[in-house]
């Protein structure tokens, strides 16, 4: 539904060049939610932006349901743009329009007829949950109200493709998980392809089915959700995932904690659990194969796209010989282990 190919876009001249899209290449299917994730200056927005053009690449091409957007004179481009809903951080929706009279905007452009908009409006209004909201003004509204307006208005001319630009980082975390269910839900009723642009895990973790990285400017992995938290391929996605889950060394453990063995010292270890190895009794096979005891000192344990993950803080207590044999056992049952110290 939506293909970018070679596409590059600099900034600026000289000393102040910044590059904000590198050789990006994507290809997403219709009927995906598709999420790119990147830090702050990373190129996300600037990415979107040229889905419909409001941003022009300065090469590549842009392909949306099988058009180049990249080839079309401004008329065209005009036509082809019905196709792509966008929404935003901010909303920006008219303050001095009623909510029934923003969503009606997009069809006031396309001249349908009063009693049509009328009953697009209640449609839609409907399908937000906002039918008690048609006749106030956005002040009145919370930000995920607004949010749900913004929604409505994005769909009023039914298009393909709704592009969400750091759609939810202006609310709070409920408001967050209300907004993204109903994203999924719209995708689910209308089929409608969905690529979202975000910094927040979360986002990629809700409702995403595919996830690309973009990383200055370039898109450095892409994968399937599922594939993305079980096998991350970069150190950037590595750290996304670390960053959901939050496990720390107990103050006490730190104080304790050397890097080399001592006598009577023991490996405190981060276990990384992920699809393939969450499932297998594997601690518990530890004891029994290594006469290696395990003494759990926090865990975490998360779900993403059908697959389990998750990290756990243990000490190891053993022969040193068998606590080397015990962590390679791990790692062939795909593990990642950390020897954090020894404590
Ligand atoms: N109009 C512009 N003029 C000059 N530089 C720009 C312009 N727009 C973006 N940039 C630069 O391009 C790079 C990518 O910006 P972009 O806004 O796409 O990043 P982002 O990932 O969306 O960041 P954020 O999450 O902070 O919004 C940044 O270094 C930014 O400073």
């Amino acid at each position: 539904m939506i293909q970018l190919e070679n596409l590059n876009k600099i900034f600026g001249k000289g000393e102040q060049q910044v590059v904000a899209l590198n050789h990006v290449n994507l290809n997403i299917e219709a009927g995906q939610i598709f999420g790119v994730i990147g830090a702050s200056g990373a190129g996300k927005s600037t990415l979107i932006r040229c889905v419909n053009l409001l941003e022009r690449p300065d090469s590549g091409k842009v392909i949306l349901d099988g058009t180049e957007l990249t080839a079309l004179n401004k008329q065209e481009l005009g036509q082809a743009r019905r196709k792509i809903g966008m929404i935003f951080q901010h909303f920006n929706l008219l303050s001095s329009r009623t909510v029934a009279e923003n969503i009606a905007l997009p069809l006031e452009f396309e001249r349908y007829d009063g009693a049509a908009i009328k009953q697009r409006v209640a449609e839609l209004l409907t399908l937000v949950g906002l039918d008690d909201k048609a006749n106030v003004y956005p002040a009145q509204l919370s930000g995920g109200q607004k949010q749900r307006v913004a929604i409505a208005r994005a769909l009023a001319t039914s298009p393909k493709v709704l592009l969400c630009d750091e759609a939810t980082s202006a609310l709070d975390p409920e408001t967050t998980k209300s907004i993204l269910n109903l994203l999924k839900d719209i995708n689910h009723k209308l089929q409608i392809t969905i690529l979202m642009i975000t910094h927040e895990m979360e986002v990629i973790k809700s409702i995403c089915d595919q996830v690309a990285i973009i990383d200055r400017g370039e898109l450095i992995e892409k994968n399937s959700v599922a594939d993305f938290f079980s096998h991350p391929k970069t150190e950037l996605a590595k750290r996304f995932i670390a960053a959901t889950i939050h496990i720390e060394i107990p103050h006490e453990y730190q104080m304790r904690l050397s890097s080399e063995p001592k006598p009577s010292t023991f490996p405190l270890v981060r276990l990384g659990f992920s699809g393939a190895s969450v499932d297998a009794p594997l601690i518990s096979e530890l004891s029994r194969k290594y006469h290696v005891d395990v003494s759990i000192l926090s865990a975490n344990m998360d779900y993403a796209g059908g697959v389990k993950f998750g990290y756990m803080l243990a000490e190891l207590f053993g022969e040193s010989e068998q606590t080397d044999l015990a962590i390679q056992f791990l790692i062939e049952h795909h593990l990642s282990v950390e020897v954090l110290g020894y404590v």
